[in-house]
């Protein structure tokens, strides 16, 4: 029977007198009389640290690694790679980051934690810690001991966590517990970061928000707590430059590991008052040397420390439960029976979770990568190349990769407002599925194109009258967009020569989101008149705006519920909605304070004057809401020039979204409905949504491009390593089936987007 090692924590005195102190080698995870009845041999030790240390040495033949994170047995790549009999890696706890999971998913090493065994114990370790900082707690406290009494010593830098906005890094199991926990307190906000969103019904249950982007997230917080694993993307996380965009004098409590604060920015930061406290139980190195900053560190007053030893997770309630755990996941292995797939961390095929870290994208395909570290496996290349550097690159069906990206997508567009203009942002779905795919996706696919309430508009200076021909009327994006594209010119066109009562069925077929602006045309010098209309020059692409004034009226409010045809601000007067231009009065407005913005265009000078009063606000405001996702589809655009495999995956997601649509366009009409008629409920609503959503965007686009880059610089370190070799060396071989058909190492082709080299290769290797 294969041997088990134990690596836990000396529990001297105490875990002689309390036997509920499972997790030391006293008592053994109470696990010691079991193993040794079925005969199998059973090391436990704390001694850890070095080549001579127990752990080493017996980790060459070990089959079953026990470690805690209390007193972690780091199990290096190196160590991984002597451990030639190891099988499986238990964590009594959790947070499996002691151990090199991606060597671990390379040998086939299983890893496993005990989920959720101390997670309300770390969590109430949280609420507590944000107490003591924000009440100032620990330096009351000290002076108690010390015999003095000076209440405004500490009372001056103690708050409420009440009206205050929290936010976790992190809202898995222990996160979202501390955002439970703090509900009551009638925090301002609770906030979260964490790269899957919480199903909707959890964050409404806490009432949370998710903010995509940390920086964004970090400034908006007076306390923040780090409840993420460690990784490769958390590693340093939180580190000088963060610390710049948190609010000054914030409070940061990390329990989750100590890593992934810098520690010596955390302590310069609240040295310098940057952050007003840091409180947490976890530290970069266990035990913590007798001169790490953070025993000792302050605020300017003299407080802000809430540091202790790495037990928030080790209760003895939580010790009871993760002992039991770690024994039930023995057991399991031992007999052969399937794991609890919470507890899996690293399964036999490889990861099995997404929490530490999203590797579901690989930079290279699996074929590339089995070729890739089949070779680096065969070459001691010293320091030429770092495993941290392809750290990533975790061979996983290229499938996989797809999925992940248009999930990816999709969670991105789900930041959006649920509002889409039916002839604008929805008009790929009017088309063809044979021509849809040349139309950048509007998500969620599954919205329903929104429809507006009817929109009233005056048109022209209260005459009443149609435009004359010096009137042009367009909207600044089409003109921007080129003023007579199909679409553009189409829009306006039509706005002139509808009437002005539009039936529902109608409504798609001129632009009512877009209120005309009026457009003045004065002619060029040498012409004695403006251009009209069909003169309007044909190819602009971007006019040039040589003049904007805009007065603090036309600034943007939110529009109100209903259809916004009240009275107006700047009017002064109540426009009347009008159902007919021709016969209804127009109010004539007094423009006092209009918006003129006087574009040169192809040597006409062009003044557009936008009048501010309700429905213009409201659908100025509209507008806004078009430019914001115009930047979006082109940030898709961009995107999905760099992954040609998101492109065809949101291709076919709007492709059963618009099948889907018609479905139920053809029910309504069963049910004697019109087609269009918008459903109960269905309210427009033009409010922006997140500003986040391109910041996002570009985040995502950036890092494939440095993706791409890392790609790139890997794969000409591989190639220069392997001219460095002696030729015959076994390195040098290539099995055919790392071989492209024209006899390419597979590594070194042009990366394709995740489309699939060859898709029989690939699912060869998915399987
Ligand atoms: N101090 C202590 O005694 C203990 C500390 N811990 C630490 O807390 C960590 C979290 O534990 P659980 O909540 O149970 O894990 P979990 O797996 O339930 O949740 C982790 C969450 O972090 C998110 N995440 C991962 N990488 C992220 C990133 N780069 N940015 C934002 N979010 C990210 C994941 O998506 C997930 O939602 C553990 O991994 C461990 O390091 C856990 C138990 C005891």
């Amino acid at each position: 029977m294969g041997k088990i090692l134990c690596i836990l924590y000396s529990g001297g005195e105490a875990a002689e007198q309390e036997p509920r102190l499972l997790g030391t080698i006293e008592n053994q995870l109470g696990l010691t009389d079991w193993l040794k009845e079925a005969g199998h041999e059973f090391v436990v030790s704390d001694d850890k640290e070095g080549p001579d240390s127990e752990f080493q040495k017996h980790i060459v033949d070990a089959e079953i690694l026990i470690t805690t994170p209390f007193h972690p047995g780091y199990l290096t790549r190196d160590l991984i790679e002597k451990a030639k009999n190891l099988k499986i890696c238990i964590t009594a706890g959790v947070g499996s980051d002691h151990i090199d999971l991606n060597a671990a998913v390379e040998k086939g090493i299983e890893v496993l934690e005990v989920s959720g065994s101390n997670v309300v114990s770390v969590a109430e370790h949280v609420v507590m810690s944000i107490l003591l900082l924000v009440r100032n707690f620990v330096p009351a406290h000290e002076m108690i001991e010390r015999g003095d009494w000076q209440v405004s010593q500490v009372a001056r830098n103690a708050f409420d966590l009440e009206g205050k906005v929290v936010g976790t890094i992190g809202a898995g199991r222990i996160g979202y517990r501390v955002l439970q926990r703090l509900k009551p307190f009638d925090c301002k906000e609770l906030l979260y970061y964490d790269y899957a969103a919480l199903p909707e019904k959890a964050a409404q249950e806490v009432g949370c928000r998710r903010v995509a982007d940390l920086k964004d997230f970090v400034s908006q917080c007076d306390v923040v707590a780090v409840n993420c694993p460690l990784h490769e993307g958390t590693k340093g996380l939180v580190n000088a430059e963060l610390l710049k965009h948190f609010k000054k004098g914030a409070w940061l409590v990390n329990t989750a590991r100590g890593a992934i604060c810098d520690k010596d920015a955390v302590a310069a930061a609240l040295k310098s008052g940057q952050i007003n406290g840091y409180a947490g139980d976890v530290w970069n190195v266990q035990p913590a040397p007798k001169d790490h900053a953070w025993r000792t560190m302050k605020n300017p007053l003299g407080g802000g420390n809430g540091m202790v030893p790495h037990y928030s997770g080790t209760t003895l309630d939580a010790q009871a439960r993760y002992a039991a755990g770690a024994k039930e996941i023995l057991e399991n292995y031992l007999h052969d029976k399937p794991q609890n797939p919470a507890n899996v961390i690293v399964g036999k095929k490889g990861y099995e979770t997404k929490a530490y870290g999203q590797r579901t994208m690989s930079l290279l395909t699996p074929s590339e990568s089995i070729a890739f570290n089949g070779f680096l496996s065969a070459v001691d290349f010293g320091d030429v190349l770092e495993w941290s550097a392809i750290a990533d690159n975790v061979p996983l069906p290229a499938a996989r990769g797809k999925e992940a990206l248009a999930k990816a997508t999709k969670d991105l567009m789900s930041l959006e407002t649920n509002y889409n203009t039916p002839d604008i942002d929805n008009s790929h779905r009017l088309k063809s599925p044979a021509t849809a795919n040349t139309q950048w996706p509007s998500f969620p696919p599954n919205s329903e194109p929104r429809r507006p309430q009817q929109q009233h508009y005056t048109y022209g200076f209260g005459s009443g009258r149609p435009p004359s021909r010096q009137f042009y009327h367009s909207t600044p994006e089409s003109l921007l967009n080129g003023g007579s594209s199909p679409q553009g010119h189409q829009q306006s066109h039509n706005a002139f020569n509808k009437p002005r009562s539009q039936s529902p069925s109608t409504i798609g077929s001129y632009n009512p989101l877009a209120p005309p602006p009026f457009a003045f045309l004065s002619a060029p010098d040498n012409q004695s008149q403006g251009p009209s209309r069909l003169d309007f020059p044909s190819s602009i692409t971007s006019p040039t705006i040589i003049k904007r004034n805009s007065s603090s009226n036309s600034k943007r409010s939110l529009p109100a519920d209903g259809d916004g045809a009240g009275p107006s601000g700047v009017f002064g007067q109540t426009t009347t909605a009008i159902g007919n231009h021709t016969a209804s009065p127009v109010t004539v407005p007094r423009l006092q304070n209009p918006v003129v913005n006087i574009y040169k265009i192809k040597g006409y000078t062009c003044l557009i004057f936008f009048i501010v009063h309700d429905p213009y606000k409201r659908a100025n405001h509209i507008q806004s809401e078009q430019k914001r996702r115009a930047n979006i589809r082109r940030g898709y655009e961009a995107l999905c020039d760099v992954v040609p495999a998101l492109k065809e995956a949101i291709r076919q997601e709007e492709e059963s979204a618009r099948a889907a649509e018609d479905d139920k366009g053809r029910k309504r009409r069963r049910r004697g409905k019109a087609a269009s008629q918008p459903e109960e409920g269905d309210k427009f609503d033009g409010r922006a949504g997140p500003k986040s959503e391109n910041v996002v965007l570009q985040k995502t686009i950036d890092h494939l491009h440095t993706l791409l880059v890392e790609r790139d610089s890997l794969k000409s370190r591989l190639i220069r390593a392997r001219t460095a070799l002696v030729p015959g060396h076994p390195a040098l071989s290539i099995s055919s089936d790392h071989l492209d058909e024209r006899g390419t190492p597979l590594w070194e082709r042009e990366w394709n987007g995740g489309t699939g080299w060859n898709d029989n290769d690939d699912d060869a290797d998915d399987e």
